[in-house]
């Protein structure tokens, strides 16, 4: 049976603090939800919950219909997770320190053995041999945290910005590995840079304030922001003029002035020429709401 993760009505108050996550509700079955929001919009929040790590001040966790904040151990022996704040032991090597996190998720020493050469191999990370992890860039560490929530090749597997610190071509090679998971797995990936799920999420979920203020397919989010992105090339002053208007997603110095896309629900200058929604236009039109009927796609 195919696992299904749902969140229901979930809050979580931090103590003294403002609602880090609000009523949010979502039901996560095979494929890839990308959770997007910008920094504090309460992703890593919700990312904990969904894993288990912290426990909702309100609201249900259901792991294939049970109740996972009371009885976490079903959903986290099915579980990968990577933390956005991973830490190493840093004295000891790549397979040390994964050979050291499978005996502990209890996975046999052989099978440890294979998994994690496989994985190493994977995540270009077979060269590094026994170099301590202290002495690992910090793309290299994300990988590592990546390989280590893989070690049990997961039915729900939750990545809280995995992509940070890594360079574009390894960019490119975990989102494949991501969305090749996701075939036959619950994978959530959150993270603010759209692009990095743009091409590979079978589902887009964004957030900000504590609050899931859209839960769609790709196709459906693009046309939050369908009609309200331009293209000018205009000249610095009226460059600062639109800044002071209207949410700037792209600007490009050219020969010829500013080329700079836009938000807008009419053509901001004369000549501005409507264009396509990419994701992160959608993205940046829900969460400064100038998105058309924003929530529509929940
Ligand atoms: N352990 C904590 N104690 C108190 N407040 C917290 C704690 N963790 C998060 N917060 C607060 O909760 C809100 C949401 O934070 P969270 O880290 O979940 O957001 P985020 O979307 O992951 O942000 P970022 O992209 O910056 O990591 C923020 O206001 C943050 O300061």
């Amino acid at each position: 049976m195919q696992p299904v993760l749902e969140l229901v009505d979930v809050m979580k108050q931090y103590r003294g603090g403002p609602r880090a996550v609000d009523a949010v509700t979502l039901r996560l079955g095979n494929g890839l939800i990308g959770l997007l929001g910008p920094n504090g919009a309460g992703k890593s929040s919700l990312m904990r919950i969904a894993a288990t790590v912290t426990r909702p001040t309100s609201g249900q966790v259901l792991f294939d219909g049970a109740d996972a904040v009371r009885r976490p151990d079903a959903l986290r022996r099915r579980l990968g997770y990577l933390p956005q704040d991973f830490g190493v032991y840093p004295h000891l090597s790549a397979p040390e320190f994964l050979s050291y996190l499978a005996a502990v998720k209890g996975v046999g020493a052989r099978a440890a053995r294979a998994r994690i050469s496989e994985l190493l191999e994977i995540l270009d990370l077979a060269g590094a041999g026994k170099r301590p992890l202290g002495a690992y860039s910090g793309g290299m560490l994300r990988r590592v945290g990546i390989a280590q929530a893989l070690l049990t090749d997961p039915g729900v597997l939750v990545v809280d910005e995995p992509s940070a610190g890594l360079d574009p071509e390894q960019r490119v090679v975990l989102r494949n590995l991501l969305s090749d998971l996701a075939t036959d797995r619950v994978v959530v990936l959150s993270t603010h840079i759209a692009s990095d799920i743009e091409s590979v999420a079978s589902d887009i979920a964004i957030m900000a304030g504590g609050r899931l203020l859209v839960r769609g397919a790709p196709h459906d989010v693009l046309r939050l922001a369908q009609g309200q992105v331009w293209e000018a090339t205009v000249p610095a002053d009226t460059l600062q003029v639109l800044r002071e208007r209207h949410v700037i997603s792209k600007q490009v110095r050219t020969p010829a002035g500013m080329r700079v896309r836009l938000l807008g629900t009419s053509a901001p200058v004369a000549d501005a020429v409507p264009v396509a929604p990419d994701l992160e236009d959608a993205y940046l039109a829900v969460v400064h709401g100038s998105a058309a009927n924003a929530g529509v796609a929940r």
